[in-house]
């Protein structure tokens, strides 16, 4: 029988504000190469033949285009566009999916993501139709009220990552909505057209680099390979 064809998003399409950078820190090198070549390698390296999008600030596709030519990287994946937030970015990216399958969203600073858990993520997906990547949080957790502030249970809580896996018609059909203030990933666009979510276990690697102190364990974790 022939395998569902899979496709990746890789959502690059932001301007790193939080990193108060002048390069977006999607194309910042860490152990010598842009953060983002490190994302698409895994992918690579869980399937060669995985369809890959990525999504790149519309004024950086050029700059994109040279450091592929500066660094020798040739791994084969279609460039769109992005949008003036993250939901655009995918919603642009969904455009480029043509037909069936399951489709990745990940984020592109998000280098250090193991092959294991995009084959579990991928693996559940084909199974329940969704499947989002999260870990159990470390600390304690405070909710904020009028008052001030209350423990909440920890054991009650996820902390999401990508990737974020769906059936690509669940996909596109929640992408057709507007999008809500709330909408800070794809599990909660998916969940709001009544579609239910199934998490996968991810890695405490596997973060997003945000802040600059994330770049010191990025270099870290790009030591050990
Ligand atoms: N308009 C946008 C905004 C974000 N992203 C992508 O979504 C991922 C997660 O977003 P985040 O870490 O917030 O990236 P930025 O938006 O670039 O950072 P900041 O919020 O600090 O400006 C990143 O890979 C980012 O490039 C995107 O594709 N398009
Ligand atoms: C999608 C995400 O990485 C899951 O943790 C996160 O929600 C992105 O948030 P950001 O506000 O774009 O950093």
């Amino acid at each position: 029988m022939a395998k569902t064809p899979e496709y990746a998003i890789i959502v690059a399409g932001g301007s790193g504000s939080r990193m108060q950078h002048e390069l977006p820190k999607q194309f910042m090198e860490v152990a010598g190469k842009p953060i983002l070549m490190h994302t698409i390698e895994r992918f690579h390296k869980y399937n060669p033949a995985v369809r890959m999008v990525v999504v790149l600030p519309q004024e950086q596709l050029n700059t994109w285009r040279s450091l592929c030519q500066k660094h020798g990287f040739r791994l084969f994946h279609m460039t769109v566009p992005g949008g003036a937030t993250r939901f655009g970015s995918v919603r642009n990216g969904l455009d480029a999916v043509m037909g069936d399958g399951l489709v990745a969203v990940h984020d592109g600073v998000r280098p250090f993501v193991a092959v294991e858990t995009i084959q579990a993520a991928y693996e559940a997906a084909a199974t329940y139709g969704s499947a989002v990547v999260a870990v159990s949080p470390k600390d304690s957790i405070r909710e904020l009220t009028a008052e001030g502030s209350r423990a909440v249970p920890r054991a009650k809580y996820k902390l999401v990552q990508t990737p974020q896996v769906f059936q690509a018609s669940i996909l596109r059909k929640a992408y057709e909505q507007p999008e809500q203030e709330y909408f800070t990933d794809d599990a909660s666009v998916v969940e709001s057209i009544g579609e239910s979510i199934t998490l996968v276990e991810g890695s405490y690697r596997n973060i997003k680099i945000t802040t600059p102190e994330d770049l010191l364990l990025a270099e870290a974790f790009a030591r050990e390979g």
